[in-house]
């Protein structure tokens, strides 16, 4: 592919999440999340690592909005951790977390860093865990309130807000395969919890619209989307593909954006696991609160087969020849244009963020002060690619957040993962600049390459 240009005021951004990055857990009257209590729990996250430091992002915001400007970012989508807004999840406000925030916002419209915020990015306050968490029909409504607070704190400086991030790996990989916090494994719990995510959404949609501070600015969801492609063009692995786009994509897809759960896996779901548990009003309201844009995580494909047991659910995994991210994620860029061109034609999709892409690969070394992590490079480079054809077919893609600004806490894999275009030194906290982040400058600079 020659030279290509972006269209004009394409956002060019990095993207981070609040445990992810942030450490000083105890300081400035925070709570406790779901997430300090299951990376302190021994055998959940390797090595025993856990957010206590984390890159200290808290205590050194303003060195790392400084190098965000270095790099000329035009955007950085970053999440408020709810337990520094609310300790307890409700009621007493902790003013020293507004502090927090509203002074990094500030610092990023100084250094001409457009803020795109996550509400929920994963870390719920313990204390609404501990009567149910997601479970509790309340802790929607426990949501929208912290939105509105949010939206009231910093809405006039923030205009690009999403609800939540990944509602699919909170509900199942959190509660059905336990390998997130808070470490369920309960397939019907883990379905529960979709409608719940899907609802909260929908109050905290209506609570913007509400806020009196939506004036020019954008609401929506970021959801982690993965195209599915059969082994074979056998009927059952079509069945397969059928399954696992819907489990992971049509489930978040249609109600967002058609007001109902798709039949198919709905009717499976209720015959298997007799849920979700949906009041009357609810697909009403899921319906009604329309968001102005989809922020898509991109990471890879899926393909898959029928698998041996019997059942609509019957799916396995297949792991072709290829390229794969030290995740084991296979590098894919032809999904991206494929999942954009699909959004684009089943779901009519209105304005689009990628508001993740990147990948974790062994190149990180420091030599000489230079971390070569051309893997990465190439990975965002074919990735770009990708999304400029999409956009060249027509789809309205206004932005690209890169995973992640800098290393950060891998959830369970830890410190072991890194995904960062700036290289976190975790005894020094030494930020640099590995080569991805310089040839990321030059993008942003050129709108292209
Ligand atoms: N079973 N299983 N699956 C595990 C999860 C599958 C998909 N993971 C993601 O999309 C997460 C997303 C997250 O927003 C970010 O906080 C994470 O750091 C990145 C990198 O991991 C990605």
């Amino acid at each position: 592919m020659g030279k290509i240009t972006f269209p004009k005021d394409f956002i060019w951004g990095a993207a981070t999440a609040s445990y992810q990055i942030e450490g000083a857990v105890n300081q400035d009257g925070r709570g406790e999340s779901i997430w300090d209590r299951f990376s302190h729990t021994p055998g959940k996250v390797l090595n025993g690592d856990t957010g206590d430091v984390a890159c200290d992002h808290y205590n050194r915001y303003k060195e790392d909005v400084q190098l965000m400007k270095e790099l000329g970012l035009k955007g950085y989508r970053f999440s408020v951790a709810w337990p520094r807004i609310y300790p307890q999840g409700k009621g007493q406000v902790n003013q020293k977390g507004l502090d927090f925030y509203n002074s990094l916002v500030d610092e990023l419209l100084k250094a001409g860093i457009e803020p795109i915020v996550t509400l929920y990015h994963w870390d719920l306050p313990q204390a609404l865990q501990d009567i149910g968490g997601w479970d509790n029909r309340d802790v929607t409504d426990y949501f929208a309130d912290y939105a509105f607070k949010m939206y009231d704190v910093l809405g006039d400086r923030v205009k690009k807000w999403i609800t939540h991030n990944e509602p699919w790996v909170v509900a199942f990989v959190g509660n059905a395969f336990g390998e997130h916090a808070p470490g369920y494994k309960d397939f019907a719990l883990a379905v529960r919890i979709t409608h719940h995510l899907l609802l909260s959404h929908a109050k905290a949609v209506q609570a913007y619209r509400q806020s009196g501070n939506d004036d020019g600015g954008q609401i929506g969801i970021t959801l982690n989307l993965t195209p599915v492609y059969p082994d074979s063009d056998s009927p059952e692995d079509s069945e397969a593909v059928q399954f696992q786009d819907g489990f992971q994509n049509r489930w978040f897809l249609d109600p967002v954006f058609k007001g109902a759960y798709p039949e198919d896996i709905l009717e499976f779901y209720q015959e298997k696991y007799n849920a979700p548990v949906i009041r009357p009003g609810d697909m009403e309201l899921i319906a009604d609160n329309h968001i102005d844009f989809l922020g898509i995580n991109y990471y890879t494909r899926a393909v898959v087969k029928k698998g041996r047991e019997s059942g609509f659910d019957s799916v396995e995994h297949v792991h072709p020849e290829g390229k794969y991210t030290e995740m084991g994620w296979e590098v894919y860029p032809e999904g991206l244009y494929d999942l954009l061109m699909r959004i684009h034609r089943d779901y009519n999709a209105p304005n689009i963020y990628i508001t993740e892409n990147g990948a974790a690969f062994k190149d990180d070394k420091v030599v000489d002060g230079i971390v070569d992590d051309q893997d990465r490079l190439e990975y965002l480079k074919s990735h770009f690619e990708a999304a400029y054809r999409a956009i060249q077919d027509g789809v309205n893609l206004k932005g690209y957040y890169v995973w992640s600004f800098m290393d950060n806490f891998e959830w369970a894999y830890g410190y072991s993962k890194r995904f960062g275009i700036v290289y976190v030194d975790y005894e020094t906290l030494k930020r640099t600049p590995k080569k991805s982040a310089l040839w990321y400058r030059d993008v942003i600079a050129d709108n292209g390459f």
